[in-house]
């Protein structure tokens, strides 16, 4: 993370992106696997979704949430959101996970 920022949710989850020609989902980085998904607050109020992946250490998600982002629980463990021209998955480990982040991110969008 960056100076001025801090984790204010952490959780596992798969990283996802869709690839409209193949109207597939893709891992983000190329890898399969779980990464570290944190929710980072800054002290100048902007909020970034930063996950490594576990066994590549690479940084698979680097996303500065939006005013207005439209996120979206499409089941209680995959949640998605949209953005410019790409959509991203969020596949987690557990429905305890998702709630967790996602009233997180929910909590987050409402400051902004
Ligand atoms: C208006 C709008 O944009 N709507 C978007 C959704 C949306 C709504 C509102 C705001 C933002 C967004 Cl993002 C839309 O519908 N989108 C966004 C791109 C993809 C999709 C379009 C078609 C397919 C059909 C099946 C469905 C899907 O992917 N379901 C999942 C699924 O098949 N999987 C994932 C897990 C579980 C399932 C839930 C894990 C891996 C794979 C699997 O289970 O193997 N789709 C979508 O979600």
């Amino acid at each position: 993370m960056a100076d001025g920022e801090q984790s204010i949710g952490q959780v596992k989850a798969i990283v996802l992106l869709y690839d409209d020609n193949s109207k597939k989902w893709m891992p983000s980085g190329g890898v399969q696997g779980f990464s570290l998904v944190h929710l980072y607050e800054n002290v100048n109020g902007s909020y970034r979704i930063v996950g490594h992946h576990c066994q590549t250490r690479q940084v698979v998600i680097n996303f500065s949430i939006p005013k207005g982002l439209n996120y979206h629980e499409a089941t209680p463990t995959f949640h998605q959101w949209r953005f410019k021209q790409l959509v991203y998955g969020l596949n987690f480990g557990s429905e305890e996970d998702a709630a967790v982040f996602s009233a997180a991110v929910k909590g987050a969008l409402c400051t902004l």
